[in-house]
Formats: C-alpha cells, structure tokens, sequence
C-alpha cells in the first residue's frame, strides 16, 4: 500500500477550467491524489469542451482510482462539473478494468500505472480503445512512454491483446507493472542528438492488409524526399469488433527518441494517414526540441515524482529537457504537479524545461 502521510492531508483545490481545461487535469488529480494522499475539490470541469463537465470516459477514471484503492468520491457523474475526491490506500494486486466504448485505455493506464508501482505492482488489464485520436496510441505508450518510465526506475511490460478504435473500442491490453527501481539514468536531455534510425510501422485490424502497405509505402517515400531513410514493417493486429489502421513513426536520436502516430480516416486515403505520420516527424525535426510535446507532457509526471522524493529510497533529483513545443497541456500539468507536491517547475518560453526540489 502507498503509505500516507498524515500531514498530507490539506485539500487541494483545483479550477477544471484552467489552461487547456481537458480532461487531462482530472487524471492528473486522480494520480497524484493517490500518490500523496491529498484529497482534491475539482470545480469548471471542462467548462469549455463541448459538452462540458464529465464524460463518460473522465467518470471511468474516477472508477478505476477507485477500483484501485479505498478511495471515495463525491459529485463524480455523467454532466457534473464539480467533484471530490477523497484518497485511501492503494493495494497492489490484479485489477480487470474497462473503460467504454471509446475511451483512452493508455489514458487510463497513465493515470493508474504510477500509484500501482508505488504501492508495490501489479497487472492492469484495460479494456476500451488502444488507438483513439488525441491521446497516446498503445503504439506510443511501448515506443516512446515506456523508455521514459524505464529511466525513472519504473519496471513496465506492456502487451496488447486486442486493438480497439473508434467508435466501437473493444480492445484489450495488460500492463504488468512492478514496484520501482533505481533510476538507471539521468535525465538531462538538452538535445536529442542526431538522427541514428527511424522505422516505419503500419498496422491494420480488421481492414486488407494492402492498406498498411500503402501506408508505409506513402511514409517511407515522404520520408526519402527531406532526405530520411526509414525500414517500414507492416502487421495485422488482432481485433475483435473494431476495424482500423495506423501508421507509427519511431524515431531513434542519439539522445531520445520520437513516436508519431497517424490514425486510418475515412474521409483520408491510405497514403495521406502513412504521409501524414512522416510530416509529423518532419515537422518535429524542424524544431530544437529533444522531446515532442506529448512525451515532454507526458515526463513531467515522474520527474515530479523523482524531485519530491516520492520515489521511495531514490534521491531527489533535478530533470532538464527541451520541448519541440510549449503546450498548454504542458504547462496546465506543471501547475497541476506544483499544486500536489513541492517542486520547482520552470517552462521557459524557448522550450527549455526543469524540474527540481522545491
Ligand atoms: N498523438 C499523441 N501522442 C501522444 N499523446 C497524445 C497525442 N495526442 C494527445 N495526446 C495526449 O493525450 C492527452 C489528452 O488529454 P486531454 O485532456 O486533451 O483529452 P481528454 O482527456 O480526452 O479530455 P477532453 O475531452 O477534455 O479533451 C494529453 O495528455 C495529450 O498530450
């Protein structure tokens, strides 16, 4: 069980509608109010989406915190714009959550996968979408999450049972999670360094397989014109009620690495989705950024961690990196974090980022 601290008990109050306003305050909350122990009043949930307040998908965070703890909430239904949330212990063990029709399975799997660990592991079985558009793919989570995760000691294997996209979802995959580790590196990334591989990935379920062909082939040929050899590698992907393709980008610095996804679209042919997965690259290395701007979201959450010494024995520690991008997203988390534990967080407007003990 993570242990609480008694004097971490103050409420945290949080404005839903600040900075980007998403649903990505929400599961931050949930994470760290489990991690600390701090119960939160969250108030204006997404005010400015349409339609606003909670979601189905948001409320099936709210449960699965739950699930995974003697956690207690207050406010959380579909349409509601305020709630609270009363933290208890965590217990590792095997949880079996879904998450609906269309909702983030990786978004559910972030928000849980670092209370789990640090309350000594387990395996996370969640079912919904792995591929959805505007979140992680599962393709992301194992390509370009799970190196970071790995570096702040954080031992995690991911394997996808079924692909699942929109709208039906119905998609499977595991995590086993274990408690964490030694950090095995130091996260100091300035730059990334030069370009040493990028692989081309495209997938399909339930569609020919030509049409991952021609993604591929589109990415590849993209690619080529600005200059950039890539290897492409096309597979079916087991599903069961969803049909979909995708085309994944992985690119290997000397220093990082970089994941872009582009989902299969009706209204696109095959080779748009494959061009548009080597532009996001393209787009990426025309920027000074080590990180895309997802990933540099998405490590600000363990290097928090690592600077509040809440990684058990680990030393407090200092991240340095730079950012393609500013987001709002990044900056709405750094405040989010700043709020829950005593850190320093500095967005620098160039794109440099730190992340120390306050
Ligand atoms: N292509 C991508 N690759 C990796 N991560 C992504 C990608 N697109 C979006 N994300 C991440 O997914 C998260 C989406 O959170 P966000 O709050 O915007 O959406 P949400 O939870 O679905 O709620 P809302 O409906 O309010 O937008 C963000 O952390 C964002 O960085």
């Amino acid at each position: 069980m993570t242990g609480h601290d008694r004097t971490d008990s103050e409420l945290v109050l949080l404005d839903g509608s600040m900075g980007e306003g998403g649903g990505h305050i929400l599961r931050s909350a949930l994470c760290l109010s489990l991690i600390t122990g701090r119960p939160f009043q969250l108030t204006r949930l997404r005010e400015h989406r349409e339609p606003p307040g909670l979601r189905p998908q948001h409320l099936a965070y709210v449960r699965g915190a739950e699930a995974l703890s003697t956690s207690t909430s207050e406010g959380a239904a579909v349409g509601a714009s305020d709630m609270r949330f009363t933290p208890g212990p965590v217990r590792a063990g095997d949880y079996l959550l879904e998450v609906g029709t269309a909702g983030s399975t990786p978004l559910l799997f972030q928000c849980l996968v670092y209370p789990l660990a640090l309350a000594g592991g387990g395996r996370l079985t969640l079912r919904g979408a792995t591929h959805l558009q505007n979140s992680p793919s599962f393709h992301a989570l194992t390509g370009a999450w799970l190196p970071v995760a790995r570096a702040y000691g954080f031992p995690v294997q991911l394997s996808l049972t079924h692909a699942g996209f929109y709208p039906e979802g119905a998609g499977e995959f595991t995590a086993e999670v274990g408690a964490p580790e030694e950090p095995p590196l130091r996260v100091d990334l300035p730059a990334r360094g030069v370009l040493r591989e990028v692989r081309v990935m495209s997938f399909v379920g339930g569609l020919p397989f030509g049409v991952a062909e021609r993604q591929s082939r589109a990415a590849v040929a993209a690619l080529r014109e600005r200059g950039i050899l890539a290897e492409a590698d096309n597979r079916p992907l087991p599903v069961t009620r969803s049909q979909g393709t995708v085309t994944f980008v992985l690119a290997q610095f000397e220093h990082t690495v970089a994941a872009f996804t582009s989902l299969g679209d009706r209204a696109l042919d095959a080779e748009a989705v494959g061009r548009r997965a080597a532009e996001a690259l393209t787009r990426f290395m025309e920027t000074g950024g080590a990180l895309d701007e997802h990933l540099a979201e998405q490590l600000l959450l363990p290097a928090a961690l690592l600077a509040s010494g809440r990684l058990g024995p680990v030393t407090p520690g200092t991240t340095r990196f730079t950012t393609a991008c500013v987001t709002g997203e990044l900056t709405t988390q750094a405040e989010v974090l700043r709020r829950f534990l005593p850190v320093d967080i500095r967005v620098e407007p160039g794109g440099a980022v730190e992340v120390r003990p306050a």
